[in-house]
This record gives C-alpha cells, sequence and structure tokens, in this order.
C-alpha cells in the first residue's frame, strides 16, 4: 500500500479504500478496478472479520478471487480499524499486506506504543502501517460518538517516533451518513499535511460532495475510505427485488443486483478519485 500511496500522493489523486462485507463485495471491487484500470485497497473491518470467517478465510478468498478472475491491478490486502496489537500481528501473519492500528480511542503515548510496536512488526514483513489521531465522528467500532480533531503536534509525534506509512487524521469527517453538509478542517488538513508529509487517509469517505474531496485530495490525502455508499447501494438494489416480488427465494437472484450496485458504486468512487487508468 505504501507504494501506491506514494505514487498517488504526488500525482495527486487517491486510492479508494472499500470495506468487504461478504465474498460477492470482494469480487465486485476487485472486477470495478480491473475495468478502471486502477489500484485499489480491499479492507476487511476488524469488527467484521469473525463474520467473514477469520484472517486466513479473508486472505485466500481474496487470493483466490485476484487469480481466478485474472487480476492484473496492485490490489492491498489491508485490516481497517484493527482493535490492537495482536489483531494487527495475526492479519499481517495470514498475509495481509497493510494493517490500520486504531489506537485513536487511547492517550497519544499509548496509541504511539501500540503503533510502534505493529511498525516494527510490520516493517520487518514488509506490510504497511496505517494509524489514526484524533476521533472520526458517528459510529467508530459500534459506538457513537462526537468529532475529536487531530492535534498537529501529536501527527507529527506518531509519525516520527513510529515510521507509518499513512496518517488518518480526523478532521471533521464522520462514519456513516452525514447530517447535514459534511464541513471537514481545510486549514489543519494543509498544516498536518505539510507538518507530517505522509499520505493523509479520508475515513468517512461517503456522502461528501465532490469539491471537498477533491481538495482533500490536493491537501495530501492519498486514500479514501468508503463503505456506507457501497451498504446503501446494495440494500437499495436487494430491496427492489424483494419488494418487486414477494415469492423470490433464490439467492442468486435476490443477491446479484446488490454485487452489481457495489461494483457501480465502486467504479464511480474511483472516478471521482481520480485513479482510473493509474494501475
Ligand atoms: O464501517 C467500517 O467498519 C469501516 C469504516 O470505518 C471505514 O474505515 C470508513 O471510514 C468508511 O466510512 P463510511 O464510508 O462513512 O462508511
Ligand atoms: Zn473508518
Amino acid at each position: 500500500m505504501k507504494d501506491m500511496l506514494t505514487e498517488a500522493k504526488e500525482g495527486k489523486y487517491a486510492v479508494g479504500s472499500f470495506n468487504i462485507n461478504s465474498f460477492q463485495w470482494a469480487e465486485a471491487i476487485l472486477e470495478a478496478a480491473q475495468e478502471e484500470q486502477s489500484p485499489v485497497i480491499v479492507a476487511s473491518s476488524d469488527r467484521l472479520v469473525d463474520y467473514l470467517g477469520g484472517f486466513k478465510t479473508i486472505a485466500i478468498m481474496i487470493n483466490s478471487i485476484v487469480e481466478a478472475k485474472n487480476i492484473t491491478v496492485p490490489v492491498a490486502l489491508h485490516l481497517d480499524h484493527g482493535g490492537g496489537v495482536e489483531r494487527c500481528k495475526e492479519a499481517i501473519d495470514a498475509g495481509y499486506t497493510s494493517v490500520m492500528i486504531d489506537g485513536s480511542h487511547h492517550p497519544i503515548d499509548e496509541n504511539i506504543e501500540m503503533t510502534k510496536q505493529v511498525a516494527d512488526y510490520a516493517r520487518l514483513r514488509g506490510v504497511s502501517v496505517e494509524a489514526e489521531v484524533g476521533t472520526v465522528g458517528g459510529n467508530e467500532d459500534g459506538l457513537i460518538g462526537g468529532i475529536q480533531y487531530a492535534d498537529p503536534e501529536e501527527c507529527l509525534r506518531i509519525v516520527k517516533e513510529t515510521g507509518i506509512d499513512a496518517l488518518a487524521a480526523a478532521l471533521g469527517s464522520v462514519h456513516g451518513p452525514y447530517q447535514g453538509e459534511p464541513k471537514l478542517g481545510f486549514a489543519e488538513m494543509k498544516e498536518i499535511s505539510e507538518l507530517t508529509n505522509v499520505p493523509l487517509v479520508l475515513h468517512g469517505g461517503s456522502g461528501i460532495p465532490d469539491y471537498q474531496i477533491q481538495k482533500a485530495i490536493e491537501l495530501g490525502h492519498a486514500k479514501i475510505n468508503v463503505n456506507t455508499e457501497c451498504l446503501q447501494a446494495w440494500a437499495k438494489a436487494v430491496r427492489e427485488v424483494l419488494d418487486k416480488d414477494k415469492e423470490v427465494y433464490d439467492a442468486r437472484t435476490i443477491l446479484s443486483p446488490g454485487k452489481e450496485a457495489v461494483k457501480r458504486t465502486v467504479k464511480a468512487k474511483i472516478r471521482e478519485f481520480k485513479s482510473s487508468h493509474k494501475a
């Protein structure tokens, strides 16, 4: 992921990180990236890892789809919101190529200590690391919370003391649907980007107007996380099938439009982030 993000930052585009919610989602994301000739980050959120069958199952599944569908664009398999040092190590051992250690709910010294342990372990194995400072609003790790802006000095400390490859600095974005127009802190974004000089990660990438996405990319965001918009598109498509035919019970008939809706959403995001033809 490190190389993908370095190139994206230099080229003023962002690589989309899309969460998988089932095997079919992984197919939809990978097919979309291949058709757009875009690098892609396939993310499994730690809170869903067990539901999806565990780290090993996920890694094997992604590698199998890449092989079977002849996916040739760069693909990173990323642990999203890794809940602790051991969870990140488990993901790395199972074959993930990138992990996020989310120590943002801990005091900064603890966050840095956790991040450093993961970064040291990951570096030896050629795996990339993302860390978070501040709090993204909305629903994070199942807890509904408010936004807490990242402190620039804390951002600089975590980058310098751990050597991470990407930084999620919370700057007004929210997980899940926004209430009204999102208000990202662009002045703080500029300051943190210039101070740390690492690729920034935008969590809560759903529902942000295009002009704010473009500004975030301009100011150093090289990875944008999207889950809610894919979930909404999937749910709408599946609901339409069920509403149209009350007798339908065939799984493929019900779920295939959901997969196509996720694929369309991912392709639209890839185009918006300007990573098409960057593979
Ligand atoms: O829902 C998850 O567990 C993953 C998200 O937190 C992801 O990291 C993200 O930031 C996506 O935000 P969304 O598009 O607002 O769901
Ligand atoms: Zn997130």
